[in-house]
């Protein structure tokens, strides 16, 4: 097994340094664990740069372990620097994740009791499972692959492709992405994502969508808050795709995580109820479901807001947003008996056409990466095949 140590230095507020000296390093070598190459990065992709060299030089082992120092950006940038057509015989890499970014969505959702990270003992729970401090167990990371293309595109270019393995999204989440990232150096914690999001939250986005199942259940599934549990979608046409237009305000699908921030519950359904197969768990606000609402128009963006971070505050309550329905007034609360506000789809994949003239909704994440799709275009988005699902692993 090869042993790669990387940190970001500017992640998050800047401590990766002092965490990999104070404590990484120390227990590596308390446990005998060599590490054959330590790297600082010096700019964006260039830990994707080190992996890319060391699979393409098919380094002597079938394994390369990464104790990766960062936030979920640089995870992502690691994993899209694969060259998709030239994989045959390369090692697998397996994460070891030491939490050093803002939002560490998929550290903290793979160890959702390790809050607040400041308390050191909690940055190192996948590092304990490395060491065989903790009982050892590598999970896969399931990927998705997100593909913007133009109308006209039958086969759309590689360049156009990026590999995910925590969230893709539209609507609100990607403006806030886009926005915040602006405010980065201002704000360096969590909350550069709140003010981006005030400053987006009156916007509708015109588009329309369409879901394909994943291929072991057959059919795309929607969350039914009555039932508590999946069941087919309703509205399946005879190819079992399901489409539903807009406006949309949120627009976000994940994999792995259930969470983007330590208590932003996003997706919960995915720990709670998960899938025997991977999957996206998909989660859709679309305002006109609002019986109080009954065209678009300024009074019905504004009055639609309180709305929206009534259902994403639930995000932070432990994901009770999934459960929460209209009543006919056009309230809404756990308590209520109409149409689920959150429509909470599982799939195999889902593709996203903006309108023409709405710029916004042509933003696309891909953890945390801004994409816009050209003009005429949409994205694609659906889980990797089988072979990409058993390429990368994370140590738990
Ligand atoms: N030395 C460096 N100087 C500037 N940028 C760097 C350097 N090393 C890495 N980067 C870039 O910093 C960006 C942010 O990194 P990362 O995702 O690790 O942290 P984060 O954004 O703070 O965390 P999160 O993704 O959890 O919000 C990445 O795009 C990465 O390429």
């Amino acid at each position: 097994m090869y042993l790669l140590a990387i940190y970001n230095p500017v992640a998050g507020n800047s401590a990766a340094r002092s965490v990999y000296e104070e404590h990484v390093y120390p227990l590596l070598a308390a446990h005998n664990h060599k590490v054959v190459q330590k790297v600082e990065t010096q700019r964006a992709l260039h830990a994707a740069d080190i992996v890319a060299q060391l699979v393409a030089s098919r380094v002597d082992s079938d394994e390369i372990s990464v104790i990766l120092g960062s936030g979920d950006g640089t995870l992502h940038e690691i994993i899209n620097s694969f060259d998709v057509d030239n994989t045959d015989g390369a090692p697998i890499v397996s994460f070891i994740l030491i939490p050093c970014g803002t939002a560490n969505a998929l550290f903290n959702s793979l160890f959702p009791s390790a809050s607040p990270i400041s308390h050191t003992q909690n940055l190192l729970h996948s590092l304990n499972a490395f060491v065989g401090l903790t009982k050892p167990h590598r999970r896969p990371l399931t990927l998705a692959r997100t593909v913007l293309s133009r109308s006209h595109d039958s086969v759309p270019s590689a360049q156009n492709s990026s590999l995910s393995a925590i969230v893709i999204s539209t609507a609100l989440h990607a403006s806030i992405l886009h926005d915040s990232e602006s405010l980065r150096q201002e704000m360096p914690g969590i909350e550069r994502f709140k003010v981006a999001a005030q400053k987006n939250s009156t916007r509708w986005y015109q588009a329309s969508a369409k879901f394909a199942p994943a291929p072991k259940a057959g059919t795309v599934q929607v969350y039914d808050p009555d039932l508590k549990a999946f069941k087919p979608h309703p509205e399946a046409d005879k190819d079992a795709e399901v489409h539903l237009s807009g406006p949309f305000v949120y627009f976000l699908s994940t994999v792995n995580v259930d969470r983007l921030e330590p208590a932003f519950r996003i997706s919960p359904l995915s720990s709670t109820m998960p899938a025997t197969e991977p999957v996206l768990d998909v989660i859709i606000v679309r305002p006109l479901r609002d019986p109080s609402i009954a065209s678009e128009g300024p009074d019905a963006r504004s009055a639609f807001v309180p709305k929206l971070w009534k259902v994403l505050g639930g995000a932070y309550e432990d994901g009770a947003h999934v459960n929460m329905r209209y009543n006919s007034m056009g309230e809404v609360d756990v308590g209520h008996d109409g149409e689920a506000v959150v429509e909470y789809i599982r799939c195999g994949g889902w593709e996203w056409t903006p309108d023409e003239s709405d710029v916004k909704a042509g933003l696309v994440c891909a953890d945390g990466d801004i994409s816009a799709i050209d003009k005429g275009g949409k994205a694609s988005c659906s889980i990797c095949e089988p072979s990409w699902n058993e390429r990368f692993f994370v140590y738990t």
